[in-house]
């Protein structure tokens, strides 16, 4: 393995992934273990600088044994997903050789090599933003990296498809297909990026994160009732999408922002039809969800073009996209006017990520928050506040795929292998 007895050399790469938000959704799968879909989906992929994980893996021949830490808390990777990924980058790993260091691996060793996998998402894990896909995204990236595997981002794809589904969509930026494929053992089911970030770099993204107090049925046991259940998905997976994954493709390729605005628009609200049409009914989406999309929906109507599109996965978070930045402005001031923080709440830890938006918008102090006008498009109707009901906003975009971090930014110490 390493030459000589020297036992103490320690092998690592970093790596930052994005996560993504689709626009066509998946839901359901046709293979539990493989985790294949039963119908294409596709998403953008956001702005890591906001939104990311961080993954930092490492292997020695003093390790015992493999081990990962989460936001700085042990945890196991016993189940089957991790497993998976594990399995398949370990088995496509290649010869490497550091004359410099001493340390030459030929391919066998990875298999008897242990893992240190630590992990850090830079916003709140298992909170309906899809870490489990930027955390997949990562782990296979960065262990790929670290075991110079050869093969293409399709082909990690389809082995992070494996510790979640939608995770496969982020091993790309900018616009990004997952192809369902055909091959039962899923070898065409992976991730094709559609345009780069650099492609419709107007849009702008900004997310409700809605406070919500009950724990929801996790997508996977989700997607799974809806498949034993709902007539809806089935008519989805075979009748709708595949006519709304042409239609999307063209409006993404022509930035025809109507289109691509109404069919993200319905197609969430298909998926959500889906979760009530299965049973016992899911409902992911709260009243707040609700008054995001009918404030949406008003000002779209009276626009007579959509402005914002909206998406909402399995959760009550609400993720708008606007055409541009001058529209994303009067977003923001029409959601601050709805949903302005509750008392005690900041302004700055009101609106994370690309802060510069509320400058824009007019809006520097609390002040500024209360003397907003009622929209325009509700001036007879006047709706009640919704102090509190929305925990913060995040402002971000479109951005980039996976990416080796240099080895400052570690979370492992570079000689103990443990979490720093
Ligand atoms: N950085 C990470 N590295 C590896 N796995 C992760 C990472 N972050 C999250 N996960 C995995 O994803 C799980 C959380 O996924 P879950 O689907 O419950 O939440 P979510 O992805 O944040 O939300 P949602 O899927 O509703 O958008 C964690 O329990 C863990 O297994
Ligand atoms: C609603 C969704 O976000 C569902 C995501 O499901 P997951 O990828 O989290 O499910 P598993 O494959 O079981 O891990 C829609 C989407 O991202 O396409």
């Amino acid at each position: 393995m390493a030459d000589g007895s020297d036992k103490s050399w320690i092998l690592m790469v970093t790596a930052q992934s994005p996560t993504n938000i689709a626009v066509i959704k998946y839901w359901g799968k046709r293979d539990e273990t493989l985790i294949l879909p039963i119908n294409d989906s596709i998403s953008v992929t956001l702005d890591p600088d906001h939104l990311c994980t961080t993954t930092t893996v490492a292997v020695s021949p003093k390790f015992e044994k493999d081990q990962m830490w989460l936001n700085g808390k042990e945890i196991s990777l016993a189940g089957g997903r991790f497993q998976s990924c594990l399995r398949e980058i370990r088995s496509r790993g290649t010869d490497y050789e550091d004359q410099e260091k001493g340390i030459s691996i030929k391919k066998q060793d990875w298999e008897k090599l242990n893992v240190h996998i630590a992990s850090f998402n830079n916003f709140p894990t298992a909170a309906g933003l899809a870490s489990s896909a930027a955390g997949f995204a990562c782990l296979v990236y960065s262990v790929a990296k670290l075991m110079n595997v050869k093969e293409d981002q399709g082909q990690l794809s389809a082995i992070a498809r494996q510790g979640s589904g939608s995770a496969c969509r982020s091993l790309y930026g900018g616009f990004v297909k997952w192809a369902m494929g055909n091959d039962p053992n899923g070898s065409d089911s992976i991730a094709i990026q559609l345009a780069t970030e650099a492609h419709w770099d107007e849009l702008v993204i900004i997310i409700a994160v809605v406070s919500s107090r009950q724990k929801e049925t996790s997508s996977t046991s989700g997607m799974r009732e809806s498949v034993e259940t709902s007539p809806l998905l089935l008519h989805r997976a075979k009748e709708v999408v595949p006519k709304r994954i042409v239609q999307m493709e063209e409006a993404i390729k022509n930035r025809d922002f109507p289109s691509f605005a109404k069919l993200a628009c319905v197609d969430s609200n298909q998926f959500h039809a889906c979760c009530l049409d299965t049973s016992p009914p899911i409902f992911y989406m709260n009243d707040t969800s609700h008054k995001i999309i009918s404030c949406v929906e008003k000002w779209n109507r009276t626009e007579g073009t959509p402005q914002v599109a909206y998406t909402f996965d399995a959760g009550p978070n609400a993720v708008l996209i606007a055409k541009n930045r001058q529209v994303a402005t009067l977003l923001l001031q029409k959601l601050l006017f709805y949903f302005p923080p509750a008392s005690e709440t900041d302004l700055s830890s009101y609106l994370i990520g690309d802060k510069s938006i509320l400058k824009e918008a007019g809006i520097e102090t609390m002040k500024d928050v209360e003397a907003l006008p009622p929209p325009p498009e509700v001036k007879d109707n006047i709706p009640s506040k919704n102090a509190g009901d929305v925990s913060y906003f995040i402002c971000t975009r479109l951005g980039r795929g996976p990416v080796v971090l240099s080895d400052e930014k570690a979370l492992l110490h570079p000689e103990t292998g443990l979490p720093k």
